[in-house]
């Protein structure tokens, strides 16, 4: 029996709703592929110790500035840092969790908040505007292909970043994959929104993969559908 720990950081924002999520993706694999039955352990991380222990991490939605700063000062940023880019664990991060798995972060003030790094892009933060102007989007995810894609998923975006630039890199790390982008028309039918310098105009870069990092802008974790906790959990274990 294959044994896998996932954690949740659980310093600010929705890493219980996450945790749920996890529960429900980890009951689904064990309850369809009997065959090869995988015993998972679901945890909130909030120190080095409890990080030591995961294979794998989610950081979740909330407050970028105040989770880096909160990592910063109990002193897992570090860690997370060495978790990320040095023993490459799968590590994927839900927007304010995207932005900190970003190399670069525009937008930030002055002596802003540290990232931890690992996605060779720059993110554009608040890229829709406020709070007020948060959105749900009905979004075809190419990567859900054998959970039906075709169904859309609901696309829940606060505040959210968008991928501006995917960065040259001259490290070993794997290219930067684009999983998904929100297309054009969505954003274009919003008064006020500015384009994102994606270099075209086919849509803004809301899902990206590099190697063992995964980001991406909206929040899975404040809807009900937990295929792409499925889907996540089935690449760590190999089986897709
Ligand atoms: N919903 C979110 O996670 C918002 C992210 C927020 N704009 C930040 O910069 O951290």
């Amino acid at each position: 029996m294959m044994s896998l720990t996932v954690g949740v950081l659980a310093l600010q924002g929705g890493f219980s709703e996450h945790l749920d999520l996890l529960r429900t993706a980890a009951h689904h694999i064990s309850s369809t592929d009997a065959a090869s039955k995988t015993d998972f352990t679901l945890l909130e991380v909030r120190t080095e110790e409890q990080l030591a222990r995961c294979d794998a991490l989610i950081i979740p939605g909330g407050e970028s500035t105040t989770i880096s700063f909160v990592a910063a000062q109990s002193g897992i940023l570090e860690p997370l840092r060495d978790f990320v880019k040095v023993q490459k664990r799968p590590t994927w991060g839900t927007c304010a969790g995207l932005i900190l798995l970003s190399d670069e972060a525009n937008a930030t003030k002055k002596g802003g908040q540290e990232l931890i790094g690992g996605l060779g892009v720059r993110v554009h933060r608040n890229h829709f505007g406020r709070q007020i102007e948060s959105f749900e989007a009905n979004m075809t995810l190419p990567f859900l292909d054998d959970q039906g894609a075709q169904a859309g998923f609901p696309g829940v975006f606060i505040r959210a970043p968008v991928v501006e630039e995917i960065l040259a890199t001259n490290d070993s790390r794997p290219p930067v994959e684009v999983l998904a982008k929100l297309p054009g028309r969505l954003n274009k039918m919003k008064p006020g929104v500015s384009q994102a310098n994606t270099k075209d105009d086919s849509g803004d870069i809301i899902a990206v993969r590099q190697g063992n990092v995964l980001g991406t802008s909206f929040h899975p974790e404040l809807t009900k559908d937990a295929r792409i906790h499925v889907w996540w959990l089935k690449q760590i274990l190999g089986q897709q």
